[in-house]
């Protein structure tokens, strides 16, 4: 079966700015993927190269197996769409849905989808930014897609707004639709997406799932005195799994051994007041990728 996503070694090049960088990745059915990167990490040149807008300098691309052009099957919302201020959203997406050969007949269902059914007859100018950009989806929804692209869909929104598509887009997701999505924030790609590709100045420096990208959990203890704690820590566990952090030691080791390096601690006459597995934090991880962490690829 052919994956919604393909791309290989993937090149764009603008004058002396190499915006995308022999980048892979793909996207399997069925999953929300997350393009993440900060601005200017050539996500938006990637997706343009996908939908055929632009050419790259080398490397391929495939949506389902064809090469870009065919859109067929294919939704896309990659910049502020075009809409009439003076018409209606309904109206709107009929003028597009003919233009576009899609037919009428779903207007009102993909109106529904994105929670507009109520404000489909009122103007286009006087919807919210979060409604302007949901009625984008919308209209990418159109041809029914099993695939749908969105750039950067929360940007500008307000803090409502921005909840608001980002339940939307995993309704998408859990409807069985295909989703690729770019965004340069973190907390948002952790909480809609079920893979995330991290990309850095062009390169994608990691390609995995939330939690793996998190890697392993620490154990974090706190304990009196601090730095004896640290030397009693790093003769058992070796010097290489111990970081302070905050007033508290982070230990990378399994959370079964919890109860037996509490019993060492303590043994070793230590004052143990907290004890539990802690997650990495995923914006540590986020920052070591892309800030001059780079090399330290994760998948
Ligand atoms: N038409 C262009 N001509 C020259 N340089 C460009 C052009 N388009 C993009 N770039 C440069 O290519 C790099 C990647 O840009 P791109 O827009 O793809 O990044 P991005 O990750 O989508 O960031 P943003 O979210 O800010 O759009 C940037 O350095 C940008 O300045």
């Amino acid at each position: 079966m052919n994956l919604p996503v393909e791309i290989r070694e993937l090149s764009k090049r603008y004058g002396d700015v190499l915006a995308v960088d022999r980048l892979s990745l793909t996207v399997r059915p069925g999953e929300v993927y997350g393009f993440l990167g900060p601005n200017g990490a050539g996500k938006t040149t990637t997706l343009r190269i996908l939908l055929g807008l632009l050419r790259p300098t080398s490397g391929q691309v495939r949506l389902f197996g064809k090469p870009p052009g065919d859109l067929s099957g294919v939704g896309a919302l990659i910049e502020s769409p075009a809409f009439y201020p003076y018409l209606s959203g309904r109206e709107n997406l009929r003028v597009l849905a003919r233009y576009t050969g899609a037919g009428t007949e779903r207007v009102d269902a993909v109106l529904d989808t994105v929670d507009l059914l109520a404000r489909g007859g009122d103007r286009y100018s006087s919807y919210s930014l979060g409604m302007k950009q949901r009625l984008g989806v919308a209209a990418a929804l159109l041809k029914d897609p099993r695939l749908l692209v969105l750039d950067e869909p929360t940007n500008g929104l307000d803090p409502a707004g921005m909840a608001d598509m980002r339940v939307l887009i995993r309704e998408l997701g859990a409807s069985g639709r295909t989703v690729l999505l770019s965004s340069h924030l973190l907390g948002e790609v952790q909480q809609i997406c079920d893979r995330v590709g991290v990309v850095s100045r062009g390169r994608l420096v990691a390609e995995n799932t939330v939690a793996e990208l998190r890697g392993t959990s620490v154990l974090r203890v706190v304990a009196d005195p601090l730095p004896r704690a640290a030397e009693v820590a790093a003769n058992l566990l070796g010097q290489a799994r111990v970081e302070v952090r905050d007033g508290a030691l982070e230990l990378g080791v399994e959370p079964e051994k919890a109860a037996w390096l509490n019993g060492e601690l303590v043994a070793a006459g230590l004052a143990v007041s907290e004890l539990r597995v802690a997650e990495r934090d995923l914006e540590q991880v986020f920052f070591e990728l892309t800030e001059g962490g780079a090399d330290r690829v994760v998948a």
